[in-house]
């Protein structure tokens, strides 16, 4: 079969078009979505790209939607999602938002795709988790989000939680990574410029040889470490007795569970959801 085209993508609307909503955004029109197909429904839109409608509302945006992009905060979409519904017909809602599960989105249409995309998207080297569907809008919803880098899909969607608390809010941790690591190198008499270059340069290209996939992350690391060398008397401070194991589990724990708690924010209001609120 042949690959769905995002210039044939209809109507979208993008609704929130914040950090992940415009990051997206702006890769479906660098991959050839028609900005003229788009209506972005954001009151406070900041980041759209050019040549795209900007409304408050969805009683302002016009012809109805094929497909949603549903991109605001969870604790939102109770007030908004009446205001959209008014406007459907039956659209594919792809919704990025952390802890709407497939029950409560089901409310707003028939047809609902939940993905778990994150930042990197903006350039192409996002990893994005879908669920959810049916068969006829998998294969569009697979293909617009490959414009964003990777894609995978999940059948148990009581994963989703663990997913958004390792790929979804992962990049910040990397970014706190290099931040960390610059403060460490400013303290270690670095320039702070020079500190900021090299934590950054060696994050960035630790992440492209491993994202080579020749050797695996821990081979990579043994190719570091020389024995009773520099390298390995930083690791034994780093991961000593498995902190830093521990420390990322219980952060990828603490992430999931407030995933967990948003659905509850998410879908309690929505008349007609038939997702009662989240355990724990
Ligand atoms: N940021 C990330 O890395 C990721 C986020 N997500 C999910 O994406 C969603 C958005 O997150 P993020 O982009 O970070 O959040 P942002 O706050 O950056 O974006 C949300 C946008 O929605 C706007 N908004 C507020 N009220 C309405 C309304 N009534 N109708 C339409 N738009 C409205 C906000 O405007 P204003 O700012 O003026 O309030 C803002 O522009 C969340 O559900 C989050 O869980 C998923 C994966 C990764
Ligand atoms: O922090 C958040 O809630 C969102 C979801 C994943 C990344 N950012």
């Amino acid at each position: 079969m042949d690959a769905p085209r995002l210039d044939r993508i209809g109507t979208l609307w993008v609704v929130g078009c914040g950090n992940m909503g415009s990051a997206l955004l702006t890769r479906w029109i660098a991959c050839g979505v028609d900005p003229e197909h788009v209506v972005v429904i954001d009151p406070g839109a900041k980041d759209v790209p050019a040549g795209i409608r900007v409304v408050a509302t969805a009683a302002e945006a016009g012809r109805a939607p094929d497909i949603v992009l549903l991109a605001i905060k969870p604790q939102l979409l109770a007030e908004v999602a009446p205001t959209l519904t008014a406007h459907f017909d039956n659209p594919l809602i792809l919704s990025i938002l952390a802890g709407a599960r497939l029950a409560t989105l089901g409310s707003l249409s028939l047809r609902v795709i939940r993905a778990m995309p994150n930042t990197p998207a903006r350039i192409g080297e996002g990893t994005t988790v879908l669920c959810g569907g049916v068969p006829e809008d998998r294969g569009f919803a697979e293909a617009l989000m490959a414009t964003a880098g990777a894609v995978h899909w999940i059948d148990d969607e009581s994963l989703f939680d663990a997913v958004t608390g390792v790929s979804g809010s992962g990049p910040a941790y990397v970014f706190r990574f290099i931040e960390a690591l610059a403060a460490a190198a400013t303290a270690a008499g670095l320039p702070a410029e020079t500190a900021q270059a090299l934590a950054l340069e060696t994050v960035t290209g630790a992440a492209a040889l491993a994202a080579l996939r020749e050797s695996s992350p821990a081979e990579l690391r043994k190719q570091v470490t020389s024995p009773n060398g520099t390298t390995a008397a930083g690791l034994a401070v780093l991961d000593g007795d498995g902190s830093l194991t521990a420390l990322l589990a219980e952060t990828v724990a603490a992430a999931a569970a407030r995933s967990a708690e948003l659905a509850s924010a998410a879908s309690p209001a929505i008349p007609g959801s038939s997702a009662g609120p989240a355990a724990g």
